[in-house]
C-alpha cells in the first residue's frame, strides 16, 4: 500500500480527503492541481477559454509541437482542398466584446463549445495519442472487444472490502461463485436467528484498484464504446472507499482514469470506426444540479435543469466538452475538481455529502473513403453547423450512421447520511431523499421485472434518480460497486449497504444500441434513382424518342408499355421509401422496416408496401404536428434577424437576463411577503383543526365505553331476573303445599306463617296470577325497565312492582312462627334458594320465614 494510502486510511473516519484525478502519471503531474490548492489559486488559473482541452486546441491550431497528431489519411484533404490542419476551424477562444449579459453569456461566447466543429474533433485509431501505461492493456481491450455486451441482462453488483487495521466482523467466500459473504454469528444481533449469505458477482478486497476496475467496470467501458449505454456507481458509507475506488489516487488510479485510458485504447484497437468524445462533469447538491465545467459563478446563478421525460431526459444548460485525447479529459477532470473544491467550505464533508456525476458522450460511425458505399452526390459536411443544444453532434454521413451511447461514473454521497442526518440538517434531509428514492426505484423496478408488474416507479422524486431514468429503467448495461466498511463498529451501515446491493440485482436490464441513420445520404440516393426513371420515362414517351418516333409491333408495343408501367411502378415505389427512411430507429426493434439503407429491398411484396405506406403517414402526421409546435415556438421567440450584428443579440440576451432576475424578484418578493404568512395561518389553522379532532376522538371512545358498560349490565341483570323467577317458581311451589298443609291443621292465629292472603288456593292463585303478568309484560317489552331508568344498573319497574317476596305484611312482631310450626306438626323442608336479602331491615315475611325454617328439623 503507498504512503498516501496509509496515510488516508489512518484518518478519522467522518473526514474524506479526496485526491486528485491521476489520468497522466508522468508528463502531466506538474500541471495538476494540488489538493491544498486554494479557490484563489484555481480562481486565476480556470479562465478557460475554448472548449476544447488544451491539447485539441493544440491540434486544431496544427501548430506542430510534441501533442501534434498528424490527421488521417481518409481526411487528408478538406472539402475545400486545403490542408486538414489549416482548414480546422479554430476554437472561438476570446470572449466577445460587448457582452454583457452575467447570466447567458458563458453559453454563447467563449464558452460555447456547440460551435465546434464535430468533423473536426473526431478521433480514430491513427489519430488518438499514445495511451501511456496506466491500464493501457490493449490485449485485455481486445478481449473484452470478442464479448456481446449487449446481452447481459442483469446489473452486475459487486462489493469492495476497505483494508482496516481492525478484526473483520465478516466472513467472505471468493473462491466460488457467486461469492458470498456473511455476518460472523458473534456479531448477529441474536443467537436465534443465523447470519443472512449475501452473493454478489465479485467481492473484492485489498487497495489494488486494477483488479477492481477489471472486475466491476472494464466490460461497461467496452460496451459503452460499443454503443450501449453504461453507468458505473459507488454506494456505501463515508470513508467506505467510493472515491478511492472511482478516482483513486496517484499510486492507485481508480475506475475513471482506467476507464478513460481504456476508452483510447479501445479507439486505437478499432480502425474501421472514428469517434467524437465529448465529457461533462456534474455535482448534486442539496438537489440542485451543478455543471462543474460551468465557471462557479454561473453554475450558481443558473443551476443545471432536467427536461424532457422517460429516456429523453435532457440537462441543460449542461458544459460538454470535447476531448480528444486522455491529457485532455484530464484537465476537464481537473478543472471540475477545482470548481467543486470553490463551492465548498469544507471539502469533505461536501464531497462526502453530494453525488458527483462524470459523463462521457461517445458518438462514433464507420469511417469514410475507399468504403465506395458513398455515393458521388452525397452530403458534405459544414465547416461550422448552427450551435446544437447540448454540444455539438457528429452527424450520419455517406450511409454511415452514427451511434451514441453515455458512460456515466457517478461517485455517491455516503449512504449512512441518509438516516443519521436526517433530523439535523438540509443536507441530510436531501441525501435522504435521493438515496432512498434511488432505494426504492430499484425496488419497485425489481418487483415490476420479478412479478411482470408495471408499478409507477418514482424516479422524479429526486434529481439523481430522474437523470438516471434512462439508464435504471434497463436501457443500459449498470455496475455497482458496493463500498463496506468491514470493522465490527460498522455493522450497522455495511448490513445496510448489503440489502441495497442485493436489491439492486434483482433489476432487470434490456440495454440496446442506439443508431442514427443518414438520411441525407439516403434521400439523394433514391431521388437520383427516381430521376434516372423518370428521365427514361419521359425518352419513351417522347414523340420523336425511340417508341413513339417509329412504328411498333404489336409485340413491341407491349413490351413497351409494360417497362414503362414498371418504370412508374418503381418510381412510386422509391417516392413511398422516402418518407419512410427519415430515421431508422433499431430500438423499435420493428423488423418490417428497415434497418439501414444497405439493407433497403426494392422488391418488397405489395404488403410490405402497404405497410411502409401507413407507417409513413403516421410518420408524417407526427411530423405536421411537431412543424407546428416548432412554428409555434419560432413565434414566441424575440424577432432578430440571424445576421443580426453580435451587439444586437446580447443586447436582447442582457435584456432577457434582466426580465429572468425581475421576475426571480418577484417570486422572491412574493414568497417572503406572502409564501411565509399564509403558510403561518395555514399551520395554525391546522393545528386548531388538530386539536378540535383530538376531543372528538376521546369523546367518542368514552361514549362507546359507557355503551360497552351498559351492554355488559344489562345482560347481567337480565341473567339475575331470570334466576329470580326460577326461584320464585320454587317458592310458588312451597308456598302451595304450605297452603295445603295450613287447610288441614288448625286455625292459626294471624302470624309470619298465617298471612291474610293464605286461603286455599289465595296465595297461590294470586302469586300464579301476579307471575302471569309478569312474564307477559316480559315477553312484550322485554327492554321497557331500562328505558325508564336513569342508571344502566337499577331497574324502576322492578323497584315499583314489588313481588311477594318484598311484600310487607302488616303482621305482628311478637309471633313466634317455629312455635306455631311446631305445635303444628308440619315437617317443612323449604328449597335452599341462596336468596339475599332484598332490602336490609326490611325482609319480606316469608323471607324470614325461609330463613328461619332452614334451620328447622325436618
Ligand atoms: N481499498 C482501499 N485501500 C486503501 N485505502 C482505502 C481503500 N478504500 C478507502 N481507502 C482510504 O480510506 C479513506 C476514505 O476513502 P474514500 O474517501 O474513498 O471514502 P468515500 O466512501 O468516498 O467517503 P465519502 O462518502 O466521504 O466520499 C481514504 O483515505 C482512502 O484512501
Amino acid at each position: 500500500m503507498s504512503t498516501s494510502s496509509t496515510s488516508k486510511l489512518a484518518r478519522p473516519v467522518p473526514f474524506t480527503p479526496k485526491r486528485t484525478h491521476s489520468l497522466i502519471p508522468d508528463d502531466a503531474s506538474d500541471s495538476r492541481l494540488p489538493r491544498s490548492t486554494t479557490p484563489s489559486l484555481l480562481a486565476s488559473s480556470k479562465k478557460y477559454k475554448a472548449p476544447l482541452s488544451s491539447e485539441s486546441r493544440t491540434r486544431l491550431t496544427s501548430k506542430p509541437g510534441p501533442l501534434f497528431v498528424p490527421p488521417t489519411p481518409s481526411r487528408s484533404k478538406s472539402r475545400d482542398g486545403s490542408t486538414p490542419g489549416s482548414a480546422r476551424p479554430k476554437t472561438p477562444a476570446s470572449p466577445r466584446k460587448g457582452t454583457e449579459s452575467p447570466l447567458l453569456m458563458p453559453h454563447v461566447s467563449e464558452m460555447d463549445v456547440s460551435r465546434i466543429d464535430p468533423e473536426e474533433a473526431l478521433v480514430d485509431f491513427e489519430t488518438v495519442t499514445e495511451v501511456g501505461d496506466v491500464s493501457a492493456d490493449l490485449d485485455e481491450v481486445d478481449a473484452m472487444l470478442r464479448e456481446d455486451y449487449g446481452k447481459e441482462d442483469k446489473v452486475l453488483v459487486s462489493i469492495r472490502i476497505r483494508p482496516s487495521e481492525n478484526p473483520s466482523a465478516w466472513d467472505v467466500t471468493t473462491s466460488t461463485q457467486p461469492r458470498t459473504i456473511k455476518l460472523l454469528p458473534q456479531h448477529a444481533k441474536s443467537a436465534a436467528t443465523p447470519p443472512q449469505d449475501f452473493r454478489f458477482d465479485e467481492i473484492l478486497t485489498g487497495s489494488e484498484n486494477k483488479p477492481v476496475y477489471t472486475a466491476v467496470a472494464r466490460s461497461h467501458v467496452c460496451a459503452a464504446m460499443d454503443g450501449y449505454n453504461a453507468v458505473v456507481f459507488a454506494y456505501g458509507q463515508t470513508a467506505s472507499g467510493k472515491t478511492f475506488t472511482l478516482s483513486g489516487d496517484d499510486a492507485q488510479p481508480g475506475i475513471i482514469p482506467r476507464a478513460m485510458k481504456d476508452v483510447f485504447a479501445y479507439i486505437k484497437r478499432t480502425p474501421a470506426r472514428e469517434y467524437l468524445l465529448r465529457c461533462s462533469y456534474l455535482e448534486i447538491y442539496n438537489e440542485a444540479i451543478h455543471d462543474l465545467l460551468a465557471p462557479p459563478s454561473s453554475s450558481v446563478s443558473q443551476p443545471v435543469q432536467i427536461q424532457g421525460t422517460g429516456p429523453n431526459v435532457v440537462l441543460t444548460p449542461l458544459r460538454e466538452e470535447v476531448v480528444t485525447s486522455l491529457k485532455g479529459v484530464h484537465e476537464v477532470l481537473q478543472r471540475g475538481e477545482g470548481n467543486r473544491r470553490t463551492a465548498s467550505t469544507d471539502w469533505n464533508e461536501r464531497s462526502s455529502r453530494s453525488h458527483s456525476v462524470f459523463r462521457l458522450v461517445i458518438e462514433s460511425r464507420e469511417r469514410g473513403g475507399g468504403g465506395g458505399d458513398e455515393p458521388p452526390s452525397g452530403r458534405t459536411t459544414p465547416g461550422f453547423r448552427p450551435p446544437t443544444p447540448g454540444g455539438p453532434r457528429l452527424q450520419a454521413k455517406g450511409g454511415r450512421s452514427v451511434q451514441t451511447s453515455v458512460l456515466s461514473l457517478i461517485d455517491l454521497a455516503g449512504s449512512e447520511k441518509a438516516t443519521s442526518d436526517k433530523d439535523r440538517t438540509r443536507e441530510g434531509k436531501y441525501i435522504n431523499t435521493s438515496l432512498l428514492t434511488l432505494g426504492t426505484v430499484i425496488s419497485t423496478l425489481a418487483e415490476n421485472a420479478a412479478r411482470g408488474k408495471s408499478d409507477h416507479v418514482p424516479f422524479r422524486n429526486s434529481k439523481l434518480t430522474r437523470m438516471l431514468q434512462p439508464s435504471l429503467a434497463g436501457n443500459a448495461r449498470i455496475s455497482v460497486i458496493c463500498t463496506i466498511n468491514p470493522d465490527v463498529s460498522a455493522v450497522p451501515e455495511s448490513t445496510s449497504t448489503l440489502l441495497f446491493a442485493q436489491r439492486i440485482k434483482k433489476v432487470q436490464l434490456h440495454a440496446q444500441k442506439k443508431e442514427v441513420v443518414d438520411t441525407d445520404a439516403l434521400l439523394e440516393r433514391y431521388r437520383k434513382e427516381i430521376e434516372e426513371l423518370r428521365k427514361r420515362l419521359a425518352e419513351k414517351e417522347a414523340p420523336d424518342g425511340p417508341v413513339k418516333g417509329r412504328r411498333l409491333s404489336a409485340r413491341e408495343q407491349l413490351d413497351e408499355s409494360l417497362a414503362m408501367h414498371n418504370l412508374n411502378a418503381r418510381i412510386k415505389q422509391l417516392t413511398k421509401l422516402i418518407l419512410t427512411s427519415q430515421t431508422v430507429d433499431e430500438n423499435k426493434g420493428d423488423d418490417s422496416r428497415p434497418a439501414s439503407p444497405t439493407k433497403v429491398d426494392f422488391d418488397m411484396s405489395p404488403y410490405q408496401l402497404q405497410q411502409e405506406l401507413l407507417a409513413a403517414r403516421r410518420e408524417l402526421e407526427t411530423q405536421a404536428t411537431q412543424i407546428l409546435s416548432l412554428e409555434a415556438a419560432l413565434a414566441t421567440r424575440p424577432q432578430l434577424p440571424p445576421d443580426a450584428p453580435d451587439s444586437e443579440k446580447d443586447k436582447l440576451l442582457h435584456e432577457q437576463a434582466r426580465t429572468i432576475r425581475e421576475l426571480e424578484i418577484v417570486v422572491k418578493g412574493y414568497e417572503d411577503n406572502l409564501g411565509e404568512p399564509l403558510r403561518a395561518v395555514r399551520e395554525d389553522v391546522e393545528k386548531e383543526w388538530a386539536q378540535k379532532l383530538e376531543a372528538e376522538t376521546r369523546l367518542r371512545q368514552e361514549k362507546e365505553a359507557w355503551a360497552d358498560a351498559l351492554v355488559k349490565q344489562l345482560d347481567k341483570e337480565r341473567r339475575m331476573r331470570i334466576k329470580l323467577e326460577e326461584e320464585r317458581h320454587a317458592l310458588a311451589a312451597f308456598v302451595k303445599k304450605f297452603d295445603q298443609l295450613g287447610l288441614g291443621g288448625p286455625v292459626m292465629p294471624p302470624s309470619k306463617l298465617n298471612p291474610p292472603l293464605p286461603t286455599p288456593g289465595g296465595a297461590a292463585a294470586v302469586f300464579a296470577q301476579r307471575q302471569k303478568t309478569k312474564v307477559s309484560q316480559l315477553k312484550e317489552h322485554p327492554l321497557a325497565p331500562l328505558a325508564e331508568t336513569e342508571s344502566p344498573i337499577r331497574l324502576a319497574s322492578e323497584a315499583s312492582h314489588k313481588s311477594l317476596l318484598e311484600e310487607e305484611w302488616d303482621i305482628g312482631e311478637d309471633v313466634d312462627v317455629s312455635i306455631e310450626l311446631e305445635k303444628s306438626g308440619v315437617a317443612m323442608s323449604p328449597p335452599k334458594t341462596g336468596l339475599a336479602p332484598a332490602r336490609k331491615g326490611s325482609q319480606s315475611p316469608t323471607r324470614e320465614i325461609l330463613s328461619e325454617k332452614e334451620n328447622l328439623p325436618v
